[in-house]
């Protein structure tokens, strides 16, 4: 008979930033508060470049319990045999050198999206899970919202025709005075040094929906690489600040157009008022996707021959209310704790070739935009002791 008993996957946490906490907020709900009743989730150790201290406050900040164990670096992190996965939230500068440091610690991994800065570290990375036989996922989200599950559903099963086209945008308004925009320079939005911009920080999300409804639902005898054209305008940091993207695949007649800024907005009053983020344009209707791209809440088919009618689905995020709290990144740790589970080592949702190829069309974009990003966070050479993994600034 088979256990009902649920799995339950013990994490580890790499640094101490937003996301780190809205994540770690979201292992600590009880999955039964979206229905999830065979996996669970159990914060084991949360490690900080900077200080034990600040693993200790962070902690306190998110209410885990008190055997959570702090350290002061990410070394002593992956080396900690309780740890069955460790989820690195550190900038996208970082994300080669930490994730490797894991996975070369044989630990399974999910390092936030973008996944590495360049292709070739990717690849690098996909190598070193395949060496040792863990499971390794980029932490994109959005793709395990039910959802994006009921949409790559509905295109599967032809509810739109022939799927020819989307338009994805994901972009914030934060135009200041005098050229510039509202982050400090140092911000890790638009710092080159922590390979900021808008396309691997926003813009991924707006190539998610043109790869999840354009490249993910080809079938795999037939998967194209996409040829691109992008143009990019630049901030004074050398980061990208406005990037459009068009992502062509012709042996299947569709083309994918990834826009992203932070010059304008999406969604231009907070109201939606000005539509969907993202339009899937088939032959025998749409499915719009109202935004923000990275965390929609709901969507909308409308069919050619539907005399006007516009079918509403709305996909809230549930909350834990003893811990008041629920953002929506439980998902893909339940997805994670389920590949685990299985022995699978990757997600079928986000397989590592589409991590790649993903990481091939933002390269490409950058290269024609003239985005360079410093060599030390461009290296695909592993550098377990460098400042990357150290924690020196
Ligand atoms: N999925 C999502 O919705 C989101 C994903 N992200 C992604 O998460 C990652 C982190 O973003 P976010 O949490 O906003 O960033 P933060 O700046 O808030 O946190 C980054 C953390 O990384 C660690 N770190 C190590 N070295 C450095 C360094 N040189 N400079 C700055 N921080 C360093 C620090 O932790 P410590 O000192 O403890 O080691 C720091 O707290 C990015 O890849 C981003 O794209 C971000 C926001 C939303
Ligand atoms: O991944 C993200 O999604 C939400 C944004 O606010 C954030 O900048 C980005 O990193």
């Amino acid at each position: 008979m088979a256990s009902t008993s649920p799995y339950t996957l013990k994490w580890g946490i790499m640094a101490t930033g937003w996301i780190a906490e809205m994540f770690t907020k979201d292992l600590l709900t009880n999955p039964a508060a979206r229905d999830v009743h065979d996996v669970r989730h159990e914060v084991v150790a949360v490690a900080s470049s900077s200080a034990k201290e600040r693993a200790a406050d962070f902690i306190k900040l998110i209410d885990a319990p008190a055997s959570t164990k702090a350290y002061g670096s990410y070394h002593e992190l992956v080396a900690d045999p309780d740890v069955d996965i460790i989820y690195v939230a550190t900038p996208h500068s970082h994300h080669f050198q930490n994730a490797m440091l894991a996975l070369d610690a044989g630990k399974n991994v999910l390092c936030e999206k973008a996944l590495t800065v360049t292709a070739s570290q990717a690849r690098k990375l996909v190598d070193k899970a395949r060496e040792k036989n863990v499971f390794f996922m980029e932490a994109v989200w959005t793709r395990y919202f039910p959802l994006s599950i009921q949409v790559r559903q509905l295109l599967q099963s032809g509810a739109i025709g022939n799927v020819y086209r989307t338009i994805a945008d994901l972009s914030f308004n934060r135009d200041a005075p005098e050229g510039k925009v509202d982050f400090d320079d140092s911000h890790r939005m638009i710092n080159i040094d922590l390979a900021g911009g808008a396309l691997l920080d926003l813009g991924i999300y707006s190539l998610t929906w043109v790869f999840q409804s354009l490249y993910h639902v080809q079938p795999e005898e037939v998967k194209e690489t996409p040829k691109v054209v992008a143009a990019v305008n630049k901030y004074h940091t050398g980061a990208d600040e406005m990037t459009s993207i068009i992502v062509q695949f012709p042996e299947h007649k569709s083309m994918g157009i990834a826009l992203t800024s932070l010059r304008v907005g999406t969604d231009v009053d907070g109201l939606n008022s000005a539509g969907a983020a993202i339009r899937i344009q088939g032959s025998g209707g749409e499915i719009h996707v109202m935004g923000p791209a990275y965390r929609p809440l709901q969507y909308k088919v409308i069919k050619k021959d539907g005399g006007g009618k516009i079918e509403t689905f709305d996909c809230p995020i549930p909350k834990d209310e003893a811990r008041d709290w629920g953002h929506g990144m439980f998902y893909e740790a339940d997805e994670c704790a389920r590949c685990v589970r299985d022995g699978k080592k990757e997600s079928a949702s986000l397989p590592w070739s589409e991590s790649i190829v993903i990481m091939e069309v933002m390269e490409e974009a950058l290269r024609q935009g003239g985005v360079t990003y410093p060599d030390r966070i461009t290296s695909d050479v592993f550098e377990p002791h460098g400042a990357l993994n150290t924690g020196k600034r």
